[in-house]
């Protein structure tokens, strides 16, 4: 079929759309087009659910929630502020690891279900672009390939965990979050390269089981990329309080696995080696790489910016700028805030633009949350982006701090140690982003992120009325100082 753009004939295709990838972003992406009555073909190279199901959030989250109950019952100090004495605190690794690997196989089950209950047709093998609207896939274990046809593609293949090089990696004592998830064993003393949210979550989960940690960060702090006065809050508790010893401005740059394994580290700014440790084992959580060598995009002249898709934010894959007909990108494989609520919101777009309603992701108001105990949370512009904003459009910028140590409920849970920084427009109100460490952060930054959505103003907010005593009064206590501060 000649390609021009302007081919409309949904059934001369034989679906009207292919998805590349079953991670969240393309089962909502497929789900969507499904329930709205498109003719729907997914392709799975791997598991279906992808990362986040698999190898990401759902077993790391089950690992917390165990891990952090037994932080929990041995934390004697906090249970004697309670008048409580437990007994030591005994847990079985193994069931810990088993209760992961049931509830991924359980949503990644249901997750498998829904799609087939919309009607998408699953096709389990991997997928490559051979030219406009057209997805050979090769099937897994045969390996026989053919070639279909769709109006519109999705390409929704992720992304996986990025291994800087000198590091070298044997899944068993040099490893990603890839097997960390697995629970295999647990290593007396392990270094864990990179303080982004998978470092500080698996730091959470090791050291609750009584790992000790050294926590190995190349730039100049740890948590380099969280809110600065979040981070050193964040820091008192998640790594100084704890069985950790963390190191800032060092670059892991040679790792050999075995026993022990060996880690040579360097001076950020010189490059000089100044240490070589000797730990049981090592957690490499220095980022993730997109995987998009094996789509073919030259096929339609896609050039890819370091591996990452180029996409509007109609979720259309751009060359030298302009959108290729009918290919859409989502997920991972963009780029854009590798979460996997950000990866669903993107599928949903693209295929509401399929459908004909235009319409454009909103980054700003989608939040993002490290799951550790207390947990980290934020939403909108960082404090930085928010000052250039504000001399871009010659705003005033407000800023105000709301303090769990003033909160009833924080209080009652002994649980005080905790900030929420609200940074929002003085002159009209506009919330512009809020950073959050403390008890519930994660839920408590959803309230903010609708405000965000809706462009609202402290004003506004000041006057909603939240439950008494909740975490959430942290929230109101930040939005009547806000409006304070804009009014007055
Ligand atoms: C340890 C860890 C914890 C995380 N925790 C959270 C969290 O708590 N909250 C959160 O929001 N995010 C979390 N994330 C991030 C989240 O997992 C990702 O953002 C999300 O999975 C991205 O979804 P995706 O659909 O873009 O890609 P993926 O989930 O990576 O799915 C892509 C799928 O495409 C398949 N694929 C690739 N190439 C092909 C091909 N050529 N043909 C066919 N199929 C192909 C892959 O096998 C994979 O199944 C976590 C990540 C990790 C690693
Ligand atoms: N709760 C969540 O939403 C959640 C949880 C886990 C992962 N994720 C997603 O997965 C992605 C990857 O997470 P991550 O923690 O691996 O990446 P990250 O980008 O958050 O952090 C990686 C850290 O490793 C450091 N680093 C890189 N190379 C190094 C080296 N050689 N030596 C020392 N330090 C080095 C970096 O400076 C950085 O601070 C995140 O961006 C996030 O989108 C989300």
């Amino acid at each position: 079929m000649r390609f021009d753009g302007s081919l409309f004939d949904g059934s001369s295709f034989d679906y009207d759309v292919i998805v590349v990838g079953a991670g969240y972003g393309g089962f909502d992406a497929a789900k969507h087009a499904a329930d709205h009555g498109l003719r729907v073909a997914i392709v799975e190279s791997r598991d279906m659910g992808g990362t986040c199901v698999n190898r990401g959030c759902v077993p790391s989250k089950a690992l917390l929630a165990a891990s952090g109950r037994v932080r929990e019952l041995a934390d004697a100090e906090h249970l004697a502020g309670f008048g409580i004495h437990a007994a030591p605190v005994r847990f079985e690794r193994q069931k810990i690891a088993d209760h992961a690997n049931q509830l991924v196989a359980t949503i990644r089950s249901n997750l498998t279900k829904t799609l087939e209950r919309a009607g998408a047709t699953i096709l389990r093998g991997q997928g490559r672009l051979a030219g406009h609207q057209h997805v050979t896939v090769r099937e897994s274990g045969s390996g026989i390939e053919r070639t279909i046809s769709a109006r519109d593609v999705i390409l929704a293949t992720g992304s996986e965990p990025f291994v800087p090089r000198g590091i070298e990696t044997d899944g068993r004592t040099v490893f990603t979050s890839d097997e960390a998830v697995n629970l295999e064993w647990l290593p007396r003393w392990l270094a864990i390269i990179g303080s982004g949210y998978i470092g500080l979550e698996f730091a959470d989960v090791y050291t609750a089981l009584g790992c000790e940690v050294t926590m190995i960060e190349a730039l100049d702090r740890v948590m380099p990329t969280f809110d600065p006065d979040i981070a050193k809050l964040a820091a008192r508790t998640l790594i100084n309080g704890r069985d950790i010893d963390a190191r800032a401005g060092v670059l892991a740059r040679k790792v050999t696995p075995g026993c022990p394994v060996k880690i040579e580290l360097a001076d950020m700014a010189t490059k000089e080696l100044v240490e070589t440790l000797e730990v049981d084992a090592v957690l490499v959580a220095t980022g993730r790489v997109p995987t998009s060598a094996v789509l073919n995009l030259a096929a339609v002249g896609v050039e890819t910016e370091r591996g990452f898709v180029p996409v509007d934010e109609r979720m259309r894959v751009l060359v030298g700028g302009e959108p290729v007909p009918h290919l859409w990108a989502v997920g991972d494989v963009t780029g854009k805030m590798m979460l996997a609520h950000t990866a669903a919101a993107q599928g949903t777009v693209a295929v509401d633009n399929i459908l004909g309603h235009s319409r454009q992701i909103d980054y700003r108001s989608i939040p993002a949350a490290t799951f550790t105990h207390p947990e980290i949370s934020s939403v909108g512009l960082s404090e930085a982006d928010a000052k250039a904003l504000a001399e871009q459009e010659g705003f005033e910028l407000g800023l105000v701090r709301s303090y769990f140590k003033a909160n009833s409920k924080a209080l009652a849970e002994l649980e005080g140690e905790g900030l929420m920084k609200l940074l929002f427009n003085k002159a009209s109100g506009e919330v512009l982003g809020a950073h959050i460490f403390g008890l519930h952060a994660a839920d408590l930054i959803q309230e903010i992120a609708n405000a965000v959505a809706r462009r609202q103003s402290v004003l506004q907010l000041a006057t909603e009325v939240h439950t008494h005593p909740t975490l959430s009064e942290v929230v109101e206590v930040a939005y009547k100082q806000a409006a304070m501060a804009v009014a007055g």
